[in-house]
């Protein structure tokens, strides 16, 4: 994808930017190095093919482009921040994905697309505007590894879902430990995820966690969430975060989801209440 000589308009070292990319006539270098970043993201988002020319590309805004490519980034792909230990794990569950036992989970800024539901129709809550000006909260940091890294994995037979959780220093809680906050996140995403593939529109009714052992920020640990019983609308689940050598107990939760009435939309059922 990139072009190893840099591009030959604007001196942008690895540059995007192909020999074909012209430039326009009359432009300032400055206004080079902007139309070959917008291409960048462009392919980045992976919104492009190869065969599309910078040519066009500067007539749409910056912000949107962004806007897409945070969209379109798939956050759950090992980064630089990933620690040894974050990276062995990974490759343990995706080693056990060949045969299709366990299904790696992409995770952008927007839940549904990560669930990969079809609820456009259903889901009008927010405004394809608004959507685009909120963002999953646990995915809400675009500096690799201050915050939320995380990757997860489903096993569809065992109904079990586990997220490799590595917190960074933006959640710090007692110094050098996450915040417990943190940790209700990433198992309320974890079990909500496992709920979802199970049972759709869900939203978390309870959940209840017992806080065993402090997570040190930067360490890494597998929260491993399954469901229990269905009975009805109502999804109960439980889940254990523990070290990667298992002999640590950080904490253990049981929650209840209930899954929405799939006759109304989600507005609807906000308002009924
Ligand atoms: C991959 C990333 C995943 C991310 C997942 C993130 C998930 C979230 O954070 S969701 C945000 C936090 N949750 C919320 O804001 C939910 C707020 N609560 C609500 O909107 C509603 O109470 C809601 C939708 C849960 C249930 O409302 P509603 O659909 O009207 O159900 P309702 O009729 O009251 O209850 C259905 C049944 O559940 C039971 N129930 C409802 N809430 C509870 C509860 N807290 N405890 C025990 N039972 C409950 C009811 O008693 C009833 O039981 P039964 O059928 O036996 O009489």
């Amino acid at each position: 994808m990139f072009s190893k000589r840099g591009c030959s308009h604007c001196t942008f070292q690895n540059c995007p930017v192909r020999p074909y990319a012209k430039r326009k006539p009359n432009t300032k270098q400055a206004d080079c190095i902007y139309d070959c970043l917008d291409l960048w993201l462009v392919k980045w988002a992976g919104l492009l093919g190869d065969g599309h020319q910078l040519h066009g590309i500067s007539t749409f805004s910056f912000q949107t482009w962004l806007s897409q490519a945070r969209q379109s980034k798939d956050y759950a792909l090992p980064n630089s921040s990933w620690s040894q230990g974050m990276m062995d794990l990974y490759s343990r569950f995706l080693e056990m994905c060949k045969d299709g036992t366990w299904k790696r989970i992409p995770s952008y800024t927007w839940l549904y697309r990560s669930t990969q539901l079809n609820l456009k129709k259903s889901l009008k809550l927010t405004s394809e505007k608004e959507r685009k000006e909120t963002r999953l909260f646990p995915r809400n940091m675009d500096t690799e590894g201050v915050g939320f890294e995380y990757a997860m994995f489903l096993n569809p037979s065992e109904k079990r879902m586990v997220c490799l959780f590595q917190p960074g220093p933006y959640l710090e809680g007692h110094p050098g430990f996450a915040h417990g906050g943190s940790t209700a996140t990433i198992i309320d995403s974890t079990i909500g995820g496992c709920a979802i593939f199970v049972a759709g529109r869900v939203m978390t009714a309870n959940l209840s966690i017992n806080y065993r052992n402090p997570i040190p920020l930067g360490s890494v640990v597998l929260v491993d969430s399954k469901v229990d019983q269905v009975e009805g609308r109502k999804v109960f689940l439980s889940c254990q975060v523990r070290s990667i050598d298992g002999q640590t107990l950080h904490a253990e939760a049981t929650a209840l989801f209930i899954r929405l009435d799939s006759t109304k939309s989600l507005q609807q059922q906000m308002s009924s209440q």
